[in-house]
């Protein structure tokens, strides 16, 4: 009855206006008697209140006048410290989320660090074009493309008639086969070997000794009764608290060649606990947030979408999967910490599972973090790294999902992490951070390199990448 009394396609505003201002229509006169009791027009129209009090984002000024004591007394109805209690909240934090931006966006990375991003093709791609413009720089009010700049017109209008892309694509092109040209490492035939969803289950390292190098496996056998006599255990012990099977394991990897226990083995034995031993595998283990983006970067390292499962959802991997490398390494995706939603017993499990493998393993070399580039380091991600500081482990931190992030935004990130490292993290690596973008493959090959170095290998696959496009 109320809608109807009025023209249609009114506002709402304008109907209280017209409610209030005491017009003669008798229909609103009607209302108007209606409402005029004690009780607030937004308490009887609740659909009109939610339009009239819509939050809006308070301004920096805003922010400021309501945090500045106020001196007059109130004379609102309303309790007194509720809605003090209320606002304050709300506006101080909006008020720290704004400083925070602030101080964020007043990072001023290094140069060098830009030119980084840049050649290996890191950040937005809108931004790779609004940083090169303003590297390009302004020619009165015109701004010269770095497209428009690079190359005569005559050549811009052959490309375009060859390619059939616009200049920036192909300036694009260019730029991503320019990096693209140097030497490309590759990790070929990566593939899944072992999962541990527990503690006892998780492989022993002579378990995934054997796995990689079915061809010892007799050896390995052999070696390790002999070594298990030695030291005076029984070889065919059952306690089946290490590994798959239900044998004991000693470690050959970790066997030290001039003990007196490798001396007493048999001449032919000790050439091969030499051989073995040289053939230890290294473990890398690669932890982060859940839906960091741990499993997706597994699969751009192998370029193989199907290497490991991923998910948009977090908490999809739940247990260690241990991936052969090339025969000389493996790698570790790890279920993610900090996943809200994931039950308490789950989280207790997987908590306890990743705690003893990063303490405990001998053959781990490397830990990686990986850290959203879009969030910086959060408080779980804190949390972890505290953990792992107390352990005296060393780590080392990947930014990842940088397609997400301009390139300004992503130096800044990485300033301000790497600072809080070096402020906060005794066993962090600062010198320099990894950035990655999975979906583009951008800083893949850094990350390569590094894992092999980490590994002491030399590179195993060095091609020359063919250029992404027909573009030469
Ligand atoms: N844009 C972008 N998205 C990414 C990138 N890496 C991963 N993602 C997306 O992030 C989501 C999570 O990826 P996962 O690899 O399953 O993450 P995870 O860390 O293994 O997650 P959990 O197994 O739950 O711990 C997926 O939707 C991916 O497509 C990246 O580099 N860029
Ligand atoms: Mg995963």
């Amino acid at each position: 009855m109320l809608v109807a009394g009025f023209r249609a396609g009114r506002t709402q505003a304008e109907l209280i206006r017209t409610v209030t201002s005491g017009s003669r229509n008798p229909c609103q006169t009607l209302i108007t008697r209606h409402l005029s009791t004690s009780t607030p027009v937004n308490a009887r129209l609740p659909y009109f209140h939610k339009k009239l009090t819509k939050k809006t984002k308070p301004t920096v000024s805003d922010v400021a006048a309501a945090t500045t004591p106020t001196t007059s007394p109130s004379t609102s109805p309303v309790p007194k410290t509720t809605t003090s209690n209320t606002s304050n909240t709300t506006l101080s934090d909006s008020q720290s989320t704004i400083s925070k931006r602030q101080s964020f966006k007043s990072i001023t990375p290094s140069p060098q660090l830009m030119h980084e991003i840049r050649v290996q093709g890191l950040g937005t791609k809108a931004e790779t074009w609004s940083f090169a413009k303003s590297s390009g720089g302004r020619n009165g009010n015109k701004t010269i493309r770095p497209w428009d700049k690079k190359l005569p017109e005559e050549e811009w209008k052959r490309l375009k008639k060859e390619t059939r892309l616009p200049p920036k694509q192909v300036w694009f092109e260019q730029q991503s086969s320019k990096v693209v040209e140097k030497e490309q490492v590759k990790f070929p035939g990566m593939r899944f070997v072992a999962g541990a969803s527990s503690l006892k289950s998780l492989p022993s390292e002579d378990a995934l000794l054997r796995m990689f190098r079915p061809d010892l496996f007799e050896e390995i056998e052999e070696i390790e009764n002999l070594l298990l006599e030695e030291s005076g255990g029984n070889s065919k012990a059952t306690s089946g608290d290490e590994g798959s099977g239900t044998k004991k394991s000693m470690p050959i990897a970790r066997v030290p060649i001039n003990s007196d226990d490798v001396q007493k083995l048999h001449e032919r034995k000790r050439a091969k606990v030499l051989e073995i031993r040289d053939s230890a595998l290294q473990e890398i283990a690669i932890v982060g947030r859940s839906n960091v983006g741990k499993s997706t970067m597994l699969n751009t390292l192998t370029e193989s979408p199907n290497t490991a499962r991923v998910s948009s959802k977090p908490g999809l991997t739940r247990q260690l999967n241990f991936y052969r490398c090339s025969d000389k390494f493996v790698l570790v995706d790890m279920p993610g910490y900090g996943f809200a939603f994931a039950k308490e017993e789950d989280k207790t499990a997987w908590t306890e599972l990743i705690d003893e493998y990063l303490a405990t393993r001998k053959t781990l070399k490397r830990i990686y973090v990986m850290i959203d580039a879009r969030h910086g380091l959060k408080v779980a991600d804190k949390e972890f790294l505290t953990t792992l500081d107390k352990k005296s482990k060393k780590f080392q931190v990947i930014l990842t999902k940088c397609d997400l992030v301009t390139p300004p935004d992503l130096a800044r990130c990485y300033t301000l992490v790497q600072e809080e490292l070096k402020k906060s993290y005794r066993n962090a690596i600062t010198e320099r951070l990894l950035m990655v973008s999975s979906y583009t493959g951008a800083g893949m090959n850094n990350l390569r390199k590094d894992m092999l170095f980490v590994c002491g290998q030399n590179i195993l696959v060095r091609e020359r990448e063919r250029p992404r496009s027909t573009i030469h």
